[in-house]
């Protein structure tokens, strides 16, 4: 809005939309208008579309930003939810493009950016859901750029790596239950130790080592008339962990009354690559050393979007530092927390006793990467995109590094 639009933002919450516009509005001066919008419902776009064009006479840019994430194995993904993130990401994005081309690009031209990710370009663990949803937006982009060229619409996308201070960053922290171990005699919820053995240890098959604790598969599925798999092959954030941890703790106590419990019982949580990630290190192994931040996807979107790229279409700029040609797909790069359940009171059930447990191991917590490196060797076609010289204004040495001056 500072390089000189008026905007339209767009999605499901419009308080939040209300809050935003207005502040977008003071620090632009430019005219911001707040509509609620269901990217999987085109009749809601249309009529977004519609207000746009009665308030604003045009429509020049079409930014499709909308999705939605979050980490979750395959096996224990429903397929409603896989069908979810393919509705809102890929769909909404192909409805969105289709209804503001019918109804203004096909006769005036424009210009429209996807929002992509790296997340399917060699295959990443847990994302199964958004990684083809991205590819197929991805293809969707070069379509596009193809079919609606003639028009004088140019198609383009970036693909952000992780990105600090954004609710996918956060959600790259949440945690999913992988097993519940015993050091040495190890008991394990099968299907989920089965795929962390199969990701960890193809093709070498050695034996499992989580926190030196070796992991013994067990063929039970059921325990005490609790379906261990169901209960546990869940990806939730970490308000929902602390609810999770404490029915995990119920269930604990009930085979320890009945004297199944392991001597020494452990959680095994995984953690990822948000926040706590960073700070244990993660990033490590991408070239530019960081996450990226906001203002640099603000300037690739806004290449894209501008008279700067006029001969670009059909391309993907990737913005993740690097990050994809080194870092690793499958569990290596996550870090692994290990919650001991020692010898706590077997007798206690009340809400708060459990409360004040968990709080308490929750402190114990400790994390520890593990770093294997990834997959090599992958290869992919990317549209090359060369820059030549950049000049960045003024600024400190720090904010320079970091790309926070445009
Ligand atoms: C998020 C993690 C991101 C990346 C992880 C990648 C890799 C990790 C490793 C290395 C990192 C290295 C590089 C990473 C680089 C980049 C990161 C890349 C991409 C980031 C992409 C993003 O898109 S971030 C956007 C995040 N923002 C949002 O998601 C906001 C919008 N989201 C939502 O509205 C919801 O979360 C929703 C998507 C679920 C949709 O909501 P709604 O329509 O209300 O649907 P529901 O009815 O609630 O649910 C529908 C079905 O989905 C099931 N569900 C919901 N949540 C979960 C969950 N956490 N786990 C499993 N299943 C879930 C729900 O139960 C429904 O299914 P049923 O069968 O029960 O009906
Ligand atoms: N953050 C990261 O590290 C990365 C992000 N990306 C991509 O960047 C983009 C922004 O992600 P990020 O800022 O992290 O996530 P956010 O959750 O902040 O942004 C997603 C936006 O999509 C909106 N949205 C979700 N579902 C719908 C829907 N059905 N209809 C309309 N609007 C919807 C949300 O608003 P509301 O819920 O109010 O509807 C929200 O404003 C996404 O495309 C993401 O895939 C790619 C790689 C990395």
């Amino acid at each position: 809005m500072r390089h000189g639009c008026d905007t339209v933002i767009a999605s499901r919450n419009l308080d939040k939309l209300k809050e935003a516009a207005k502040k977008l509005s003071a620090v632009s001066g430019r005219r911001c208008l707040p509509v609620c919008i269901d990217v999987r419902q085109p009749e809601s776009i249309a009529a977004a579309v519609d207000e746009t064009l009665k308030e604003f006479g045009r429509i020049d840019i079409l930014i499709n930003n909308a999705a939605g994430n979050f980490l979750c194995p395959a096996i224990s993904l429903s397929f409603n939810a896989f069908k979810t993130v393919l509705e809102i990401d890929t769909m909404g994005t192909f409805n969105t493009s289709k209804i503001v081309f019918e109804k203004w690009f096909q006769n005036h031209g424009g210009n429209i950016v996807n929002i992509s990710a790296t997340l399917g370009y060699r295959g990443q663990a847990l994302q199964v859901h958004a990684g083809s949803a991205k590819a197929a937006n991805d293809a969707m982009t070069k379509h596009l750029a193809v079919e609606w060229g003639p028009s004088g619409v140019r198609v383009n996308a970036v693909a952000p790596g992780p990105v600090s201070g954004t609710e996918g960053f956060r959600r790259l922290d949440d945690t999913t239950v992988v097993g519940l171990i015993r050091d040495g005699n190890d008991l394990a919820y099968r299907e989920e130790v089965e795929q962390l053995v199969r990701w960890k240890i193809q093709p070498s098959h050695a034996p499992l080592l989580i926190n030196n604790s070796a992991v013994e598969v067990v063929s039970s599925t059921k325990f005490l008339g609790v379906n261990t798999t169901d209960d546990l092959t869940w990806s939730v954030n970490s308000v929902s962990l602390v609810k999770r941890a404490q029915q995990h703790l119920h269930f604990l106590r009930r085979m320890k009354r009945a004297h199944l419990a392991p001597a020494h019982p452990h959680y095994v949580l995984q953690e990822h690559c948000g926040p706590i990630g960073e700070a244990a290190g993660v990033f490590q192994s991408i070239p530019l050393q960081r996450a990226g931040n906001k203002t640099e996807m603000a300037h690739c979107t806004l290449f894209l979007a501008s008279r700067a790229s006029s001969y670009v279409t059909g391309a993907i700029l990737v913005a993740d530092g690097g990050a994809w040609l080194t870092s690793a797909t499958d569990f290596s790069m996550l870090s692994v927390v290990c919650m001991r359940l020692e010898e706590e009171d077997d007798e206690e059930d009340d809400e708060e006793e459990e409360d004040g447990t968990l709080l308490m191991l929750m402190r114990e917590l400790s994390v520890s990467v593990i770093n294997s490196g990834g997959l090599t060797d992958e290869t992919m076609e990317i549209s090359p995109l060369i820059f030549g010289p950049f000049r960045f204004p003024t600024g400190s040495e720090e904010d320079r590094r970091d790309g926070r001056v445009f």
